[in-house]
């Protein structure tokens, strides 16, 4: 893939905070002392030094010089110190391995640390071990560093730039680096460019003076149209995760290389169009609204997350018609929910709630009124999907006897038995348990009616979803008595985040246990999530594969082989893979390959072409008039 212009193009690249994550020096005076009182002092005295030296604030030869006499280390410090270095390494260095070996005559690593932690790092990367260059410690017979050589050219104040004409290289120099020495090579005119490299710093100065800042060495590749992991560098793609989700998705973004942002609360419309403008993959929970109009300002956007179960937040249509794809969780948090329901169902039917808070006011109040064992009881579930599924199990376990209303013909668990009407579960059961999902037709599924439909002395919960319910008419049947105990999860309104008041008729009812909407909200569940969807996010942008999908045509891809993916999302009208092979045709690509999928709205055309085909075709797919969104993989 190398291009014309670059056959004849040195790499030079820096080694600490660069092809690491972390500058070698400080690491080994961390190291070198561990569990001694002066360590944090120290080391940080070093990490300054090594910043104004990085920064060019302080002149080369005196950082260096002042970092080693702060530092008492020895060889055995130093091969902890590369041990340590191993898991170090910049994430998209690791990922573009074949890169270094692939151009391993062309690249150099030029640094002012040390070679006993270098080489063994770079060398294991595919770094010619002839093409190393850096300083040396001199050790005492002991094994302690007492200096360095200070006849290497690369000690001394415009080490680099010596180093560099002593190389006199053949041919154009790209230096890649994070500091002021690295900008040197260009300034002195011996590189041809500098590239600012930030994965891990950023250094104002030395991004002031680069003729590119390069977030990662994916985009440094992309940019130079070299040979690369990644079809378009992920670090110039934006994750914006919402409501908190858990740490191990921001994680596993991170890791592979995107720009990610996690906010703690809800977004309103109008924030998140703001946001939205620039993000390629969003992630969301149950309260951030995804409308048509935030969807009309994503240009970017491919894909969403919902991590949680429902997805009735997002305009999944409008989503679907601008080609993107939205992934949830469908049963991560499923036990969770169903475990808080066998709780608040028992605490409610033995007064258990209400007695405590009287007892928190000094209340003893010891009776056995309206306080019942489950066991014997009806439970009646509006809704057996995935939960009323499992709380079914568990409430049989519990010696209930289940009834459920569905609005599709379900197979009964054990004993469970289906209603035919919602009248007929609602008035024989003596609690009554809401798990529809929720779609805008299930808004006030149970109001005034079906309250009075139910049995006197209810027990009802409803953790699905805040609309289904009329909450005045709830309120209402509480107060009346008709209700003897109800649990709430779920809201029509609520806050965006934790600092907002939350505002109900229900506050202050007696034995109503309200909780905010933390059904799903275990460590477990939410773990699960944060692995499960960013899985199924990052098979999505990196293969293609839409397995799970919530709102588009759904397939299931093989790896990529020795091949180029093109991707073709339109609307779905007769002819366009005419249109579409018609391109291939004209150009004589070896289709290796090809998928295709529909939905009502669109199409999903997947074609996987031999590498050497002709470059316009990509021009000419994204040209189809019917073209809703193009990517390539490979
Ligand atoms: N409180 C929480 O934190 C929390 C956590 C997870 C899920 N939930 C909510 O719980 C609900 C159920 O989740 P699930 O995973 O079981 O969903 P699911 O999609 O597996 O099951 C929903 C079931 O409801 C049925 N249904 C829909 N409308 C109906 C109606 N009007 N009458 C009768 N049946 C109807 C469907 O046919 C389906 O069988 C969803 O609304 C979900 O968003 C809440
Ligand atoms: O749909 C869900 O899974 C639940 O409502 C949980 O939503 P949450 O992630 O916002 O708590």
């Amino acid at each position: 893939m190398l291009t014309k212009t670059l056959e004849q193009t040195y790499f030079v690249i820096d080694f600490d905070s660069t092809f690491t994550k972390v500058e070698g020096l400080d690491e080994l005076a961390a190291i070198s002392l561990a569990g001694q009182k002066n360590r944090d002092e120290v080391v940080g005295k070093i990490k300054e030094l090594t910043d104004r030296g990085m920064a060019g604030e302080l002149s080369f030869e005196q950082a260096l010089q002042m970092r080693i006499e702060l530092l008492s280390a020895n060889r055995e410090h130093v091969e902890l110190l590369v041990d340590f270095l191993r898991g170090k390494v910049s994430d998209s260095f690791t990922r573009n391995k074949e890169f270094i070996s692939e151009y391993r005559d062309q690249i150099y690593i030029v640094s002012s640390g040390f070679r006993e932690f270098i080489e063994p790092i770079v060398t294991e990367m595919g770094v010619r071990e002839d093409h190393v260059f850096a300083n040396t410690f001199r050790f005492d017979e002991a094994g302690t560093i007492i200096g360095y050589d200070d006849t290497n050219v690369l000690s001394k104040n415009g080490g680099k730039v010596r180093l560099l004409q002593q190389l006199s290289l053949p041919g154009d120099v790209y230096v890649i680096g994070d500091g002021y020495t690295d900008y040197e090579l260009r300034e002195s005119g011996l590189a041809n460019k500098f590239f600012a490299f930030t994965e891990n710093i950023e250094r104002q100065k030395v991004i002031e003076k680069a003729d590119h800042i390069v977030t990662s060495l994916d985009e440094f590749l992309y940019l130079n149209n070299l040979s690369r992991s990644q079809s378009y560098p992920k670090s110039k793609l934006k994750v914006l995760l919402l409501e908190n989700v858990h740490a191990r998705a921001v994680e596993m973004f991170s890791r592979e290389g995107f720009q990610v942002e996690l906010l703690k609360g809800a977004l309103d419309e109008d924030e998140l169009i703001e946001k939205i403008k620039d993000v390629s993959i969003l992630g969301i929970r149950s309260k951030t609204m995804v409308t048509k109009r935030v969807l009309e300002n994503a240009p970017r956007l491919m894909v969403i997350g919902a991590f949680c179960i429902g997805t009735n937040q997002i305009d999944l249509a409008t989503a679907e018609e601008r080609g993107v794809a939205v992934f949830n969780a469908p049963y991560s948090n499923t036990r969770s929910v169903v475990e808080m329901a066998v709780g608040e169902m028992i605490l409610l039917m033995r007064g258990i709630y209400e007695k405590s808070v009287k007892l928190h006011n000094g209340v003893w109040d010891k009776s056995a009124n309206n306080s019942n064992e489950v066991r014997g009881k009806k439970i009646g579930m509006i809704g057996y999907g995935n939960i009323g599924i499992q709380l079914s199990v568990v409430a049989e376990a519990l010696g209930m006897e289940v009834l459920f209303y569905d609005l599709v013909e379900k197979l009964p668990l054990s004993n469970a038995r289906q209603c035919h009407t919602l009248e007929e579960l609602l008035s024989q059961s003596d609690v009554v348990t809401l798990h529809v999902d929720g779609r805008k037709s299930n808004a006030m599924l149970i109001g005034e009616k079906e309250f009075s439909q139910m049995k006197d002395g209810v027990v009802f919960l409803n953790l699905s979803r805040g609309h289904v319910v009329d909450v005045k008419a709830l309120a209402n049947a509480i107060k009346s008595g008709k209700i003897r105990g109800a649990a709430v999860d779920v809201f029509p309104q609520e806050p965006k985040t934790n600092d907002e008041v939350f505002e109900s008729e229900l506050r202050g009812l007696p034995n109503v246990i309200l909780t905010p909407h933390i059904g799903g909200s275990t460590e477990e569940a939410q773990a699960s999530i944060g692995e499960f969807v960013p899985n199924k996010l990052l098979s999505y942008v990196n293969t293609g594969s839409t397995y799970g999908v919530v709102n588009f045509p759904e397939v299931t891809l093989p790896p990529l082989h020795d091949a180029h993916r093109l991707l073709h999302i339109h609307q779905n009208v007769p002819g366009v893979l005419s249109k579409v092979n018609g391109i291939f045709a004209k150009y004589g690509v070896n289709i290796v390959g090809q998928y295709l999928k529909t939905s009502e709205k669109i199409g999903y055309v997947i074609t996987d072409v031999a590498k050497n085909y002709s470059k316009e075709i990509v021009q000419e797919l994204k040209e189809i008039e019917e073209t809703i969104k193009f990517r390539m993989l490979y």
